[in-house]
């Protein structure tokens, strides 16, 4: 997984919504072969919601050619009352772009019958062909769309009862009144989310700060449920400085020189390669259509296909990086711009004991017994 720090809640937002309408534009979506982009609710994506708004009025991109399907909707919950989820969607996005309302899908949380709902939709995400970019906020604990605590990582679009935590955290929606908020949702399974080519997560505010850590540093655990964007091939998580203060300064470090090594380099992240599914009928082949884009640069991403259309393993093929950013040798300590820490970080190649790091004689000595040579004998 990769993850973006930018300094605050802008430059993350900002991020983000690039990068989409990047992937939107080289795919070059039409009528027949749309980019399918999944998407979330909550305070976290507003601006990117925003941005993205102001990009199209500018003639940046078009959604017109954008199926979309949302993560999640509360069960019980009229579709035009101000906290459901469609209303939250088409108050603040659908509305100002040129997407066919035709071409939106989000969860019926008054359906009839919610388990048909939930098993339409994943067949609707197949019949689209799957999704292309999937774009997550998270839960103060680490929920992933309404997966809590304990979901199933194999989890698909369900019933979910909500956390005490998440309904709590959700009451400032509903006038920071606990009783409002519905005890239960309709949510895309962790699996679902898997699924897709390519998962962003956009992780803001320190209130997010001990999921954030969880979810990088600690192994996948369903009691934080982005932590299973681990095993995805392609996942990002974008996050402001004030979500990282519970990692490490190594973790951040980390993350911040490889960008800037890639940056330096001047490659991104591609996606695996060229084919894109349609529909598929069981047990035929699937029709599939070659997309190469004109200039197969790493610059260019290109329109990207998932194996698990096939109903097989999930996807398996790897970006081929024409570029290697550490074609000789490398040592993290190397990126840091500061000597100091550089040397005192990076242990000596050839001989190196601890207490040739201490800068104190006296104290060198007393802790390592120096070798025959050394001047205390000869001298
Ligand atoms: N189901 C949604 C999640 O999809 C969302 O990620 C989360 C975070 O919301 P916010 O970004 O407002 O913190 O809220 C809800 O629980």
């Amino acid at each position: 997984m990769r993850l973006i720090i930018r300094d605050n809640v802008e430059a993350a937002s900002r991020y983000v919504a690039n990068y989409i309408i990047d992937r939107v534009n080289h795919f070059r979506p039409t009528p027949e072969h749309p980019f399918v982009l999944g998407l979330p609710t909550g305070s976290s994506p507003m601006g990117v919601y925003k941005i993205l708004v102001q990009k199209y009025k500018a003639g940046e991109v078009s959604f017109r050619n954008v199926v979309t399907f949302n993560m999640d909707e509360y069960i019980g919950l009229p579709r035009d009352q101000e906290q459901s989820y469609h209303t939250f969607m088409w108050k603040n996005f659908f509305s100002h772009v040129d997407v066919l309302p035709s071409n939106v899908h989000i969860l019926n949380g008054n359906a009839p019958n919610l388990e048909a709902e939930c098993i339409e939709y994943e067949q609707a995400i197949k019949a689209a062909g799957g999704i292309d970019l999937f774009l997550a906020g998270i839960g103060e604990d680490g929920h992933i769309a309404f997966n809590e605590p304990g979901s199933s990582l194999a989890s698909r679009t369900r019933v979910k009862t909500l956390a005490y935590d998440t309904i709590v955290a959700n009451s400032r929606f509903f006038d920071d009144d606990i009783e409002r908020v519905p005890r239960m949702a309709l949510t895309v399974g962790v699996q679902t989310v898997l699924e897709a080519r390519e998962v962003i997560a956009i992780v803001l505010g320190p209130r997010k700060a001990l999921a954030l850590q969880r979810c990088v540093e600690e192994p996948v655990n369903h009691m934080w449920t982005l932590s299973s964007l681990q095993m995805h091939p392609h996942a990002m998580t974008v996050c402001d400085e004030n979500a990282t203060g519970e990692l490490r300064v190594k973790t951040v470090k980390y993350f911040k020189s490889i960008e800037k090594v890639a940056r330096e380099a001047g490659f991104k992240q591609i996606l695996p390669s060229k084919m894109r599914t349609g529909m598929v009928a069981p047990l035929t082949p699937p029709e599939t259509v070659i997309h190469e884009s004109d200039s197969p640069t790493i610059l260019q991403p290109q329109p990207t296909t998932s194996r698990m259309l096939l109903h097989t393993a999930p996807a398996n093929e790897y970006p081929v990086r024409s570029t290697s950013p550490d074609p000789v040798f490398d040592r993290m300590a190397s990126r840091i711009d500061d000597l100091a820490i550089n040397r005192a970080i990076t242990p000596e190649p050839v001989f190196d004991r601890m207490a040739s790091r201490i800068d104190e004689p006296g104290l060198t000595r007393r802790l390592t017994p120096q070798p025959p040579m050394a001047t205390e004998i000869t001298s």
